[in-house]
C-alpha cells in the first residue's frame, strides 16, 4: 500500500498545527518533517522546538523526520525526545553509516537513509540490510517547490529490484517534486511511501491533493 507523508516545509507555520491536522483527517499517513542546518544544505528551516510543539498538539501522528544536517547522531536523540517516529539521516553527511543506524535504533526508532540525486545506489547496499527506510532525493535537498528529476525512478526500481532479490523488508520513499505524474512514475518503479510539500500544502484544497496522491 502506498502511504503519503506530506512535507511541512510548504505548509503555513504560522498556522502548523491547524494544517497538519487537516492533512491527517483527509488520510495523509505520517508528517515529513525537514530539518536544514544551513550547512549541509544552504537553507535554515526548523529543529526540535517546532517538532515538540507539533507532537504536544498532534501526539498520535508519525512523525517522518529528515535531518539534512552535517552531524545527524548528534541530534537524534533530542528528536526522539521531541517524538519523532523514525529518523532519516543523509549517508554524504555521515563517516560510519552503520554506526548511525545503531545509534538510531538504541534510541527505540526506525532508521531510515537517504541519498542525494548525485550519491549512486551502490554507495549504500552494504547497509540495506539494516535499515527500516530509503529515502531517495529526487531533487537536490535544501528547498521546497523543486522540479523532480527522472533519474530518482531508476533508483527506486533498483532498490525494489535489490529488495527482492535480497528478500529486505527496507520501505523506499521519495522526496522532492512529487506530484500525481512523477509520483505515478515512482509507484509503478516500487516506491512505497510518497513525500509531497507543494503539491499538498500549496494545493487550493489540500484534502484533495492528499486524497489524490494516496491512490495511486
Ligand atoms: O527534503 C526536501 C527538500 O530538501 C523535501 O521534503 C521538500 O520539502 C519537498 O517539497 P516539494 O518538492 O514536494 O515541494
Ligand atoms: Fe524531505
Amino acid at each position: 500500500m502506498i502511504q503519503l507523508s506530506p512535507s511541512i516545509l510548504a505548509a503555513d507555520f504560522a498556522d502548523l498545527g491547524r494544517e497538519c491536522r487537516k492533512v491527517l483527517d483527509a488520510g495523509a499517513d505520517m508528517l515529513h518533517i525537514d530539518v536544514m542546518d544551513g550547512h549541509f544544505v544552504p537553507n535554515i528551516s526548523l529543529g526540535v522546538p517546532v517538532l515538540a510543539s507539533l507532537h504536544k498538539a498532534l501526539p498520535d501522528a508519525y512523525y517522518d523526520v529528515h535531518l539534512m544536517i552535517s552531524q545527524p547522531v548528534r541530534y537524534a536523540e533530542a528528536f526522539v525526545q521531541a517524538g519523532a517516529s523514525c529518523i532519516t539521516f543523509h549517508v554524504e553527511a555521515v563517516e560510519d553509516a552503520a554506526g548511525a543506524i545503531k545509534a538510531i535504533h538504541a534510541l527505540g526508532v526506525g532508521a531510515g537513509v537517504s541519498i542525494k540525486p548525485a550519491t549512486p545506489v551502490e554507495d549504500i547496499l552494504p547497509i540495506l540490510d539494516q535499515v527500516e527506510m530509503v529515502l531517495v532525493m529526487s531533487v537536490e535537498p535544501g528547498f521546497g517547490g523543486q522540479k523532480f528529476m527522472p533519474a530518482a525512478v531508476d533508483k527506486i526500481a533498483a532498490l525494489d529490484a535489490y529488495r527482492r532479490e535480497h528478500g529486505l523488508g527496507f520501505r523506499i520513499s521519495v522526496d522532492g517534486g512529487v506530484n500525481s505524474q512523477t509520483g505515478a512514475l515512482c509507484t509503478a518503479a516500487g516506491a512505497d511511501i510518497l513525500v509531497a510539500g507543494s503539491q499538498v500544502f500549496a494545493a487550493a484544497d489540500p484534502a484533495a491533493a492528499v486524497a489524490e496522491l494516496r491512490a495511486l
